[in-house]
């Protein structure tokens, strides 16, 4: 037999960012291939909904609301998943913001926010997870970066520089955590339609320019992030690990 599973019955990811846009359709989408699933926002009513929309499917929903940009906040978390014996074999980094500021004009707020919650916070849910990974000898920890980590975009330099940044953790953590068990890759979206770009992609000559570079001539549907992401989750995708996987139009590939 040739053809692995794609399904993730008997796992439980979690993932950050799990309120709306693409981590919300991840969290459906795991549980919608068999997962239960961690949902961590800063909103309660937000991670109420989405645990809803998963329970409905039979599957387990846990609600914690984090800040990831405290630290002590994502170690408490981690606290009460052991106490309450919740296991964790996905973790999907994918809670992220962007101030798309020029940069004479980046300021040492932007700087920090932007940093704190795109790259450190996926550093610490990291660590926490692989902790609890390496002891059970598998896991798998899938970092949402960007095409902005890997081509340079208008759309603001801290942001790209943690994408890039999310980009060479995933190979040195995979390069780590592979005697464990743990497999990392990163996933580089371009454009979806998000609470985080739907202002962007409202504006017609924005959307013609975005077009204009992306050879399938479209922005992308949620449902084209989440099967890779079950992928990359999956015995299927068991034998990969340190890889981005560009997920783009083939807007990454385009030169003129
Ligand atoms: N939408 C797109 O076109 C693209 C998105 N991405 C990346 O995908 C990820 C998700 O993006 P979208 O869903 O579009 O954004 P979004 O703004 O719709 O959702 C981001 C999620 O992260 C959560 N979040 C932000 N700061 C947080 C914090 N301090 N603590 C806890 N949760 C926090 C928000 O509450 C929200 O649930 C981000 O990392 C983004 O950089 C990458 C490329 C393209
Ligand atoms: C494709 C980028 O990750 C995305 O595009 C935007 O405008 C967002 O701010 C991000 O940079």
């Amino acid at each position: 037999m040739y053809l692995p599973s794609f399904s993730l019955e008997g796992k439980t990811a979690l993932i950050t960012g799990a309120g709306r846009g693409i981590g919300r359709a991840l969290a459906i989408g795991f549980a919608e291939a068999g997962a239960d699933v961690v949902l961590i926002s800063r909103t309660r009513s937000d991670l109420d909904e989405v645990a809803g929309s998963i329970e409905k499917l039979g599957r387990k929903a846990y609600g914690f609301t984090v800040d990831v940009t405290e630290k002590e906040e994502i170690q408490s978390l981690y606290d009460s998943l052991t106490s309450r014996q919740i296991p964790l074999h996905i973790l999907v980094n994918n809670a992220g913001m962007n101030i798309r500021s020029k940069a004479l004009e980046v300021s040492e707020e932007e700087w920090e926010k932007i940093m704190n919650t795109n790259l450190r916070s996926a550093f610490y849910f990291s660590q926490e997870a692989a902790k609890l990974m390496k002891s059970q000898g598998n896991g798998r920890i899938i970092n949402i970066s960007s095409v902005a980590g890997h081509v340079a975009l208008r759309t603001g330099v801290v942001y790209a520089s943690t994408k890039a940044a999310m980009i060479q953790m995933t190979k040195n953590l995979a390069l780590e955590w592979g005697p464990y068990g743990i497999n990392v890759n990163s996933i580089g979206p371009w454009y979806f339609r998000t609470p985080l770009t739907a202002e962007l992609l409202a504006d017609e000559n924005y959307l013609n320019d975005i077009l204009s570079r992306t050879p399938l001539n479209r922005v992308g549907e949620l449902a084209e992030l989440v099967g890779p992401a079950v992928f990359l989750s999956s015995d299927a995708g068991s034998y990969c690990t340190g890889q981005t996987l560009f997920v783009d139009g083939g807007m990454t590939v385009y030169g003129f």
